[in-house]
């Protein structure tokens, strides 16, 4: 599992460090880790002499981190520029810098602009401004100079530790912001690098091991690897049948959107549900059937199943009734239970941690709107989408469900606030039905996981998760899963785009791949 978390928490881990003097070890450490990186990647392009970096170094320690890390890359034989953004910068960073024959300009007011266009073109540029000591953004000539510089779209940018304007806790963006290639992050990895919409200006991350690590408190998020969906993911036995693999009540679609019940039924389908019981009218049913032969049709009550996806285009009275009807025999059976879309406007006045709720942006704003407790004034997309984290954990609190907020990063929380963060899809996948192909994922895998979570499993106990945690960590195995389909589908059209449809295709690879058994000794 991948942890991250705040900028608080780092400080407070390096805090005996420094308190023991080992403050400018630490800091080496970290230049160090930068200077390799930006090593790799100018290799990777041409030779390493005359290649040309830019650092732009702000008053704090990250501002000397990245002038450590340049006078570094100097020694190697690089062409170093260092930009002031204030009279006093670190001075023993400076010093080394100046002494392995750096270049140093000073930005004012009056020359952001030109120092842009005089850099813009290096092999790389080293962001080194602000770092985890920043209050609010970039300010008067850095922000200037940084606006520029993003308009002239620089080759390469390495964040050092993180892109400055970020806000390390939250992922919240202040711009502007220079959208960074590659960030550099020490010690432990920001929450900020992991959730939007700060990780969509932070390129890929790299983290910098700088002796820190065993003092690090309670992550504040945590991303699923490949090796933890191997040991989440349901796997049939030799004595599973169709009723103990898993069965999904699915009430989705309506005369008018029969295309989502068709996606959420057969995506549950290729998600390994035992068997897929549609709720729904005969028109909506008739497509489903077709596409999905091996579902059951069922006008009303469809007697057993393990878990509930109410929602994906749910429309009129009809469907909006048979929706509730199955989910009050969901909380009187105790039964897991998907709510999207449609449904998510019939929920009860207090959730279980067992229902798990999916909106998006919208759906989300929408949903605290209708809440009597949040506190929170008229919440807009707008506001969900600048502080996604703040939002989908106030959901999950207010609601009593674990929340699911679907976007390029998939937040997921617990009601006592256990975040996951998933972001292994393309940009390709915001297409219609995606969501719908999600919903039949995770409501198969609710399905199929319903004993084993109950049950105290232990792969959910060895990540230290409590009962009411781990259905966030079964919704983060599906926006994984959709999100790797995704990406296989998009590479099977080069990398082109993708019907929801096709996304559905991916899923059993994506899944074999990930629950075929590793084993060394065969050949
Ligand atoms: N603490 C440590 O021992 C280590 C820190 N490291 C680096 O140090 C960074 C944290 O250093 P600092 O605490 O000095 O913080 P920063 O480097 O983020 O700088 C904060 C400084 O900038 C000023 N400032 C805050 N917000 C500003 C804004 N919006 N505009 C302009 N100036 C602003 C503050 O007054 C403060 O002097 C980390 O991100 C990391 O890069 C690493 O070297 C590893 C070791
Ligand atoms: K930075």
């Amino acid at each position: 599992m991948i942890s991250a978390f705040t900028g608080q928490q780092i400080r407070d881990a390096e805090q005996p460090l420094l308190d023991s003097g080992e403050g400018a070890v630490l800091m080496q450490r970290a230049a160090y880790g930068l200077a390799q990186e930006v090593v790799r990647l100018v290799k990777a392009k041409r030779k390493l002499r005359g290649a040309c970096i830019t650092v732009l170094a702000g008053k704090g320690n990250n501002g000397g981190d990245g002038l450590f890390a340049a006078s570094i890359l100097a020694r190697r034989g690089m062409r170093t520029t260092a930009v002031l953004a204030s009279a006093e910068v670190h001075t023993e960073a400076l010093g080394a810098f100046l002494a392995a024959g750096g270049r140093v300009l000073r930005l004012d007011p009056g020359n952001a602009e030109e120092l842009a266009v005089l850099c813009a073109g290096d092999d790389v540029i080293i962001d080194a401004l602000l770092g985890t000591g920043a209050r609010g953004g970039l300010r008067e000539a850095s922000a200037e100079l940084v606006a520029s510089l993003q308009e002239l779209k620089p080759r390469c940018v390495v964040a050092c530790d993180l892109p400055s304007g970020l806000d390390a806790a939250t992922g919240e963006v202040h711009w502007p912001v220079l959208e960074a290639d590659v960030t550099v992050t020490f010690g432990g990895i920001k929450a900020g690098l992991m959730t939007d919409p700060g990780e969509g200006c932070a390129g890929h991350v790299v983290l910098v091991q700088i002796g820190i690590e065993d003092s690090l408190d309670t992550p504040e998020l945590h991303r699923l690897d490949a090796t933890d969906l191997h040991a989440l993911l349901p796997k049939p036995g030799r004595r599973s049948h169709k009723y103990s693999r898993g069965v999904l009540g699915v009430v989705a679609g309506s005369a008018r959107f029969a295309g989502a019940a068709v996606l959420s039924v057969h995506a549950a389908a290729m998600a390994g549900a035992g068997m897929v019981r549609y709720v729904g009218p005969e028109s909506a049913a008739r497509h489903v059937l077709s596409r999905t032969p091996e579902a059951l049709w069922e006008t009303d009550d469809p007697g057993r199943v393990q878990a509930w996806l109410l929602g994906p285009g749910v429309d009129g009275e009809d469907q909006l009734g048979r929706a509730g009807d199955a989910a009050q025999s969901a909380l009187a059976a105790e039964l897991p239970v998907v709510v999207d879309a449609g449904a998510l406007s019939i929920l009860p006045e207090r959730c279980p941690a067992h229902w798990i709720l999916t909106p998006h942006a919208g759906e989300l704003a929408t949903l605290l709107a209708a809440l009597p407790s949040t506190g929170e004034v008229a919440v807009t997309r707008e506001d969900v989408e600048s502080r996604p984290l703040h939002f989908v954990r106030k959901a999950a609190e207010q609601t009593g469900a674990t929340v699911l907020l679907k976007g390029a990063t998939t937040l997921v929380a617990s009601p006592s606030g256990v975040v996951f963060s998933q972001s292994e899809g393309t940009a390709w996948m915001a297409t219609a039905g995606s969501g719908d192909v999600l919903g039949g994922i995770l409501g198969a895998l609710l399905a199929q996981s319903e004993d084993s979570v109950r049950d105290d499993d232990g792969a959910y106990a060895a990540m230290g998760l409590k009962p009411d945690d781990r259905w966030a960590a079964v919704a983060a195995v599906a926006a994984s899963v959709h999100g790797r389909a995704g990406s296989m589908a998009s590479e099977d059209f080069n990398g082109g785009p993708l019907t929801a449809s096709a996304i559905m295709t991916a899923v059993p690879h994506v899944i074999g791949s990930l629950t075929a058994e590793y084993d060394p000794a065969r050949p």
